[in-house]
């Protein structure tokens, strides 16, 4: 898991709320936390440059975690629960057609144009170790979504698109996929601050999710 010369870990969360609460409950000083910006295009970008500019000075990152607030799939995972994903899911990358939606790794795109897919799984052994200090986290599919969803409709059709989904976020796969660009492990760290469904934005429990999402920080080295 230890590129050779690598130091600490990068973790990237979307927005300043989210790396204060990552940072106030580290308990290991290697670990490097940047806001990167909302949505996979800016945070994709974003981490690939901050491991460039890491690469270059000469002390580049041994992995990647994307970390954060989520929204929590009814019956997987409920506001101020930890989730650990198993897997990122690019969730709205494909194409629409009248028979439903077609994910991108099915288009006949050549694959070498996709990079791994729709799907990047998390690093096994960087998981088994999340896992293993995070034991009441549920670990599954976490999908990865440019519009989060707000609409019952929406909610049911991702449910049947990915039946084993605990969470969706806005961020996970973008960082997937500039980790593995680098030839870095990765895993997502998320808590829940509202439940997937028909939008109502004073319902978000922003409080208590950072509030977990300190606790599980300790987790993070
Ligand atoms: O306003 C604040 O104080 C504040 C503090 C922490 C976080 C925020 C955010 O707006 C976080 C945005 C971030 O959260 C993820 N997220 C959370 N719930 C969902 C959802 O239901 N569907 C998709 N994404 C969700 C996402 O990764 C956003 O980037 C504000």
């Amino acid at each position: 898991m230890t590129a050779a010369g690598a130091t600490g870990l990068l973790v990237v969360t979307a927005v300043p709320a989210e790396a204060d609460a990552v940072r106030a409950g580290l308990v290991d000083a290697t670990v490097t936390v940047a806001p990167v910006g909302v949505g996979p295009a800016v945070a994709g970008a974003a981490t690939a440059r901050l491991l460039v500019l890491a690469e270059a000075a000469g002390h580049p990152y041994r992995a990647v975690v994307s970390a954060g607030v989520a929204g929590g799939f009814a019956g997987q995972a409920g506001v101020g629960d930890t989730v650990l994903g198993t897997a990122s899911i690019a969730a709205d990358l494909g194409a629409e057609s009248p028979d439903g939606f077609i994910p991108v790794d099915e288009l006949g795109m050549p694959p070498a144009l996709l990079g791994g897919g729709s799907v990047m799984p998390a690093d096994p052994q960087l998981l088994a170790a999340l896992r293993a200090a995070l034991p009441a986290a549920t670990a599954g599919p976490i999908l990865t979504v440019s519009t989060v969803t707000g609409t019952a409709l929406s909610t049911d059709e991702l449910r049947r698109r990915h039946p084993a989904a605990v969470a969706e976020a806005m961020e996970g796969y973008g960082v997937a996929v500039a980790a593995a660009q680098a030839g870095l492990p990765f895993a997502e760290l998320r808590t829940i601050s509202n439940p997937v469904g028909p939008r109502d934005r004073d319902a978000w429990r922003l409080h208590e999710a950072l509030a977990a999402l300190t606790e599980a920080a300790a987790a993070l080295h």
